[in-house]
């Protein structure tokens, strides 16, 4: 397997102008083909996951065009009305693709296969297929029973209220909320139970509104979509740097940032519609001194030198989450996050890959149901090899580990599913 030898950094310190979020890139890509006419999307991040977004446009009729060789991409919108009625989609393991697309296919009347990588068929889908099929959507199971690949008929839409689980993934959620104006119709949502990761509905929410739809949230338990809304586009929309990728680098900042030098990342600050944002309260929380600009956000290390460990419940930030519990390696101290059994569900069962991966450098760690408890070692083993299990978080968060000690990654290229320059990256602000 490929790997890649990161030496010991002893210190990092500059500037890291963040690629496009991925959860504002594939949101708008849909939403822009959902319209009636253009949508320049500026900024869109380069990803296989956003990659697979664009494939299913075009497998759909959806025309688009990159500028030049800018990240800047047309949509011609189709008014919700896909001019392919019949389509194979293929969606890797994306799952900004795979669930609102879902969503927006089983109301299109077409007949659409749904499938991805083989840990895509792992990674559930029954609640938001139950929901659908309140509406009167119809969608078979290909494989297995509750997850991908997915079959889609055209349906009879009717009916006026679903309800949908909120405890596995807000992908779903998110997925009616985008497909839901669709069916012109005033419709409720309820979301059944705890909702996870729910700064993501705000992400969908703030969307939709710039792109003429609106929705009444009452609480986290119900949204209301009133009938006969049309996606309007809003011409021209940028997509801000993505706030989970700003993670490694602010984290990177708060271990080992030179003396008197921050790391920075821009694309990314106060004026964020991302959750994610909120992991430099983590870092705050640990000792690190965090700075925030409109775009720009950044971290050095504790005036004490040592970050300090932290219990959290990190239930809002999911995947930035992860680079917490590397951080806890270079912590004074047990860390623990709580709330976090989405994890199970994600590239890789996540709380399992994480503890294995931070024993090998030496950690104590402690696994739960939905928490993990890490204690750093006094020195950290070096030359680990890393398992990233496909998991492009694994591969980046574990890069951090390099801040200590001498480690291998295995597998480096599994970072393109959102961020496939990531190591240059982080080699530019080593120093
Ligand atoms: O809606 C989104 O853009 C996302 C929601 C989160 O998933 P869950 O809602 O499944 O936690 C997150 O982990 C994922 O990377 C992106
Ligand atoms: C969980 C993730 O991705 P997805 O959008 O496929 O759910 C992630 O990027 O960490």
């Amino acid at each position: 397997m490929e790997h890649l030898d990161l030496s010991p950094i002893s210190h990092v310190a500059g500037t890291v102008a963040l690629p496009g979020s991925k959860s504002i890139s594939n949101r708008t890509l849909l939403l822009a083909a959902l319209c009636r006419g253009e949508t320049l999307v500026k900024g869109l991040l380069a990803s296989d996951d956003t990659q697979r977004m664009l494939e299913a446009l075009t497998a759909l009729g959806v025309k688009w065009e990159q500028l030049g060789d800018s990240r800047d991409f047309r949509i011609h919108g189709c008014g919700g009305d896909f001019p392919v009625k019949q389509a194979d989609l293929f969606l890797g393991n994306a799952g900004t693709a795979f669930r609102p697309l879902t969503a927006a296919l089983a109301l299109a009347g077409g007949e659409y296969r749904l499938s991805g990588v083989p840990r895509m068929h792992e990674r559930p889908i029954g609640d938001l297929v139950d929901a659908l099929r309140q509406a009167g959507a119809l969608v078979d199971y290909l494989g297995q029973e509750g997850y991908p690949p997915l079959a889609i008929h055209p349906g009879r839409i009717a009916g006026d209220r679903v309800s949908v689980k909120g405890n596995v993934s807000s992908q779903f959620l998110t997925g009616l909320l985008m497909a839901l104006p669709l069916t012109g119709r005033d419709m409720t949502v309820t979301v059944e139970g705890e909702l996870i990761s729910k700064p993501y509905i705000e992400i969908t929410l703030n969307l939709l509104t710039r792109f003429g739809i609106a929705i009444e949230r009452r609480g986290w338990s119900e949204f209301f979509i009133p009938g006969g809304q049309a996606y309007t586009s809003p011409g021209e929309i940028f997509v801000e740097g993505d706030a989970s990728s700003a993670s490694y680098f602010l984290a990177a900042g708060a271990i080992a940032a030179a003396p008197g030098q921050p790391v920075i990342v821009t694309g990314v600050g106060k004026q964020s519609i991302q959750g994610d944002v909120r992991f430099a309260e983590v870092l705050e929380q640990m000792g690190a001194t965090i700075e925030r600009g409109d775009n720009w956000i950044s971290a050095t290390r504790p005036t004490s030198g040592r970050l300090r460990a932290v219990d959290v419940d990190l239930n809002h930030i999911p995947d930035a989450a992860m680079t917490i519990a590397v951080a806890a390696l270079f912590a004074e101290g047990t860390t623990t996050l709580r709330n976090i059994e989405s994890w199970r569900v994600k590239e890789t069962d996540r709380l399992s890959a994480m503890a294995t991966e931070l024993r090998k450098v030496g950690a104590t760690v402690e696994e739960g149901r939905d928490y993990i408890v890490v204690t750093p070692p006094a020195a950290l083993t070096p030359n680990a090899e890393i398992g990233t299990y496909d998991d492009h978080r694994m591969a980046m968060c574990f890069s951090l580990v390099s801040l200590g000690a001498p480690v291998r990654i295995l597998d480096p290229g599994c970072t393109a599913k959102t961020f496939p320059t990531y190591f240059d990256e982080l080699a530019r602000i080593t120093v």
